[in-house]
């Protein structure tokens, strides 16, 4: 009995139809969450949950008050059947059919005489229950009550009564004796059952009307389900559509679709060239039936194939592709197409059967030919070889034109009285050879080479040939347009190209151009032929988007910028930006592509080719440039002498190199300030390796008593900054000419690095700028390890102008108020000595 406790079984049936909705207690007060049971109620099925449950209440489940032995018993249909039985992982669920033993369903059953059966019943129970009372054992209740329920007693039962006596009688016997004193038990009785029972039978009663309204509700929605099936725009039939059936749309623009296009454009040329032929010549024998019956309605099925895949052909609306299959079926079958391709399939063969076998029935089969024109316009797009195509696709009509004209002819031969194609000996049990006579014939007229068959004879003669001839010329006339379009697409670049290279070669011969130079001119052509084969690349891509520009030219640049060292680790934008601002340009052998003491307006990106950086004696090759190599970047960045040329850059052959403007360089490195410090960066190194020799005239090494320092050299900036290389934190700004009054005669002094503040040029420095006039100002690169925060490598330069004296010393007034709160923050004596130091050796120098 400890384990009775534990898993009370609570029974509860009910039974819920309309006529029993009505039948509604109040609502009891008891929470559904308290109960260990339900019961879901079909109309035919009474079902019974068994719960386990622990402390809960056995329900009085047969007696309660305003119901339900009579309504069992009311609503039990007349066939019994074998119940059904579900379980879940709590409970059990037994499904039983209803039905009353003796009674109509419809029969209405009063209270007491549906009180004796139940009581009749219940005695019967408390027979059997002392028998089985010894086998039911307590740890397994609930699964003898599905046995019990599932073998004999259930099956045996023909009645959901008796269904609940198989069930009672493997109750508990406390659960048992609750159940029969509240079946039998008069009201009197009830009034003795204890509060928990009464309670129970609030519970009951708020339980079935509770089920009441849910049965209800699922009948509500069974009805809408049942109409929405017919509501197309409904999400629900949407969604079990969606989830029933087979989803496979085609993409109108994919591969497959255009693939099916082309097995569908085969089928069209079948019936295109062959049921005119046919009609003409070869009609269906009982020796061609076969063959010719399997290759027509193979075609007929492919055409049935592609009803059903436009079904399935996903659409675009507003831009956004539909895949919805029952959207796409209506879209479909609301155009015109959809009654092009029923009417292709008319079944008009079954006149086989009436007129023999004409093939003519089947002409319609060739209004399909929409689709074998969507085919070759799509080919025509996407080939690689347009004009290749478009020849072979007008040979194509040539050769259709010619085929049918034979086919007619034939058949005028045969059903007319034109006396001019008696001239042929066609015999028309020589069905190979009659084709090709016709055709021969149809050739010859419609190239207009025919001299001597086609002379008329009578009326119909002429006017036959008449408009035979008409028809011959405007084919001729219109091939010919297409040969010349395809011909002068053809040549289309070359024509360009060769237009520019006359205009040229005019313009020179003109201006008297030395003849040299119009050699270098006309070479410089033929090697953009050869390697671009057009003049001007991006005027082929200006119809083009910005960003799909931008892509192309990334994707066609992509192996010479990634060798770029500026494009190396930077932000994904910033090649973005440059790309379309790199304009191609191609230099000859020993062209000049920059030359020291220019005016810099454009940097250079190595495409292809070699280039040499020249020294000052124009002899001296300084460094060697290749493919993803750049220059020109130091003028521009103003960090040389000013916005001139530090050396000149040689072509040493043709070279393919991108040229970026001033402008457009600085527009992208204002967004993109890291890049700049990188160019920079390396702008200070070619600096410094620039001015090697002075350094090792100064024989400046790496100072032991300065660890930090790196080198040190003499050179020539128009004015003085301070720049940090190396580990690169927040970049010192070059202080501007501008950014200092001219009248300062002031300079950074020597411990200036130390102090706090900006404090006056020494007199030692001024003396040095007085002796020292070649030097302009005073570049100091600092690599500064930050992360250390005492190593430090700095790069000390000098810079000589060849400017005069005095200019120069008012330069360097102006130029070398570094910018002193970057200077201080270094905090470093090391900077400050090996400046004066350096400053010492350049006056004992001079
Ligand atoms: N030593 C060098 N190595 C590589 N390139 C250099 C060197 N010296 C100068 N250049 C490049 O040659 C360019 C000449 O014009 P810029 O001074 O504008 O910029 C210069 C540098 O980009």
């Amino acid at each position: 009995m400890a384990q009775a406790s534990s898993f009370k079984s609570s029974i509860r049936y009910q039974v819920c139809n309309s006529t029993t909705d009505n039948d509604i207690s109040p609502p009891s007060p008891t929470k559904p969450s308290q109960q260990g049971y339900s019961s879901i109620i079909d109309d035919d099925l009474c079902e019974i949950r068994i719960s386990p449950t622990t402390n809960r209440k056995i329900s009085p489940s047969v007696s309660s008050p305003n119901h339900h032995a009579s309504s069992l018993t009311h609503l039990i249909p007349s066939k019994s059947s074998v119940p059904k039985k579900s379980s879940s992982t709590d409970s059990t669920i037994i499904k039983i059919p209803i039905q009353p033993p003796s009674l109509s369903p419809k029969q209405p059953l009063d209270s007491s005489s549906s009180d004796q059966f139940l009581t009749k019943r219940v005695d019967r129970i408390s027979q059997q229950q002392h028998q089985q009372q010894q086998q039911t054992h307590q740890s397994s209740t609930n699964s003898s009550i599905r046995d019990v329920i599932t073998t004999s007693n259930i099956r045996q039962s023909t009645s959901r009564q008796s269904a609940l006596d198989a069930v009672t009688t493997k109750l508990p016997a406390n659960v048992r004796k609750n159940s029969i004193i509240a079946t039998t038990s008069p009201p009197a009785v009830q009034q003795h059952l204890s509060p928990d029972n009464e309670n129970l039978f609030s519970t009951y009663q708020g339980d079935f009307i509770r089920q009441s309204r849910q049965l209800r509700k699922a009948r509500r929605q069974d009805i809408k389900a049942r109409f929405e099936k017919f509501d197309l725009n409904s999400p629900t039939t949407r969604r079990t559509h969606s989830s029933r059936r087979f989803t496979f749309i085609f993409d109108p623009s994919g591969r497959l679709a255009y693939w099916w296009t082309s097995i569908i454009s085969l089928a069209f040329l079948y019936n295109f060239w062959i049921i005119i032929f046919r009609f003409s010549f070869h009609e269906l024998t009982p020796k061609t039936f076969l063959i010719w019956f399997i290759l027509d309605y193979s075609c007929d099925f492919l055409y049935l194939m592609d009803i059903m895949f436009n079904f399935r052909t996903a659409y675009l609306e507003e831009g956004v592709l539909q895949t919805d299959p029952i959207k796409l079926r209506h879209y479909y079958m609301n155009t015109t197409r959809f009654y092009i391709d029923c009417l292709c399939l008319m079944p008009l063969d079954f006149l086989y059967l009436s007129i023999g076998f004409k093939s003519v029935v089947r002409l319609f089969r060739l209004v399909k030919i929409y689709r074998f024109w969507t085919f070759l316009d799509r080919t025509e797009r996407h080939t690689n070889y347009p004009n290749l195509f478009r020849t072979i696709v007008m040979i194509h009509y040539l050769l259709a034109i010619f085929h049918w004209n034979a086919c007619f002819i034939y058949i005028l031969h045969t059903n007319s009285e034109l006396s001019f194609t008696r001239r042929f000996s066609f015999t028309l049990n020589d069905n190979g050879l009659d084709y090709f006579r016709a055709l021969y014939w149809s050739i010859t007229t419609l190239t207009l080479t025919q001299n001597h068959e086609t002379k008329p004879a009578s009326k119909e003669d002429y006017i036959f040939l008449s408009v035979e001839l008409i028809f011959a010329l405007l084919l001729f006339a219109t091939i010919m347009g297409h040969v010349a379009s395809i011909v002068s697409n053809l040549s289309n670049a070359r024509k360009d190209f060769q237009a520019k290279l006359d205009a040229v070669k005019t313009y020179m011969s003109l201006r008297r151009v030395p003849n040299n130079l119009e050699d270098r001119v006309i070479r410089w052509f033929d090697y953009l032929w050869m390697s671009h084969k057009s003049v001007d690349d991006n005027q082929v891509l200006s119809l083009l988007p910005y960003k799909l520009r931008a892509e192309i030219a990334i994707h066609v640049h992509l192996d010479t910028l990634k060798r770029v060292e500026i494009f190396q680790n930077t932000e994904a934008g910033f090649l973005n930006e440059l790309v379309l601002r790199l304009k191609p340009v191609l230099f000859s052998p020993g062209d000049f592509i920059c030359r020291k003491g220019e005016v810099g307006r454009e940097m250079y990106i190595v495409n292809r080719g070699k280039l040499h950086v020249m020294a000052d004696n124009n002899k001296t090759v300084l460094a060697t440039l290749k493919a993803g190599s750049y220059f020109g970047e130091i003028s521009i960045l103003n960090m040389g002498s000013g916005n001139r040329r530090t050396a000149s850059v040689r072509s040493v052959g043709y070279s393919d190199l991108f040229c970026l403007s001033k402008e457009d360089l600085w527009e992208v490195l204002k967004e993109y300030p890291a890049v700049r410090v990188k160019l920079e960066a390396i702008a200070v190194k070619r600096l410094e390796k620039h001015k090697k020799p002075l350094i090792q005239q100064v024989n400046l090494k790496r100072s032991k008593s300065a660890p930090g320092l790196i080198e040190a050299n003499c050179r020539l900036p128009f004015h003085s900054h301070v720049r940090r290389t190396g580990s690169g934190f927040h970049r010192l700004p070059s202080v501007k000419e501008t950014d200092v009054p001219a009248t300062t005669p002031s300079i950074v002094p020597s411990n200036s690095f130390s102090n706090h503040s900006q404090q006056p040029l020494s007199a030692s420095s001024n003396s040095l700028l007085a002796a020292a006039p070649l030097a302009t100002s005073i570049s100091v690169t600092s690599s500064l390890n930050y992360n250390r925060q005492r190593a430090m490598n700095h790069s000390v330069s000098w810079s000589m102008t060849t400017d005069t004296k005095k200019t120069n010393i008012s330069r360097i007034g102006r130029a070398t108020s570094l910018n002193h709160s970057d200077i201080q923050s270094h905090n470093t004596p090391l900077i400050t000595n090996e400046i004066e130091r350096l400053k010492k050796r350049l006056i004992e120098l001079e």
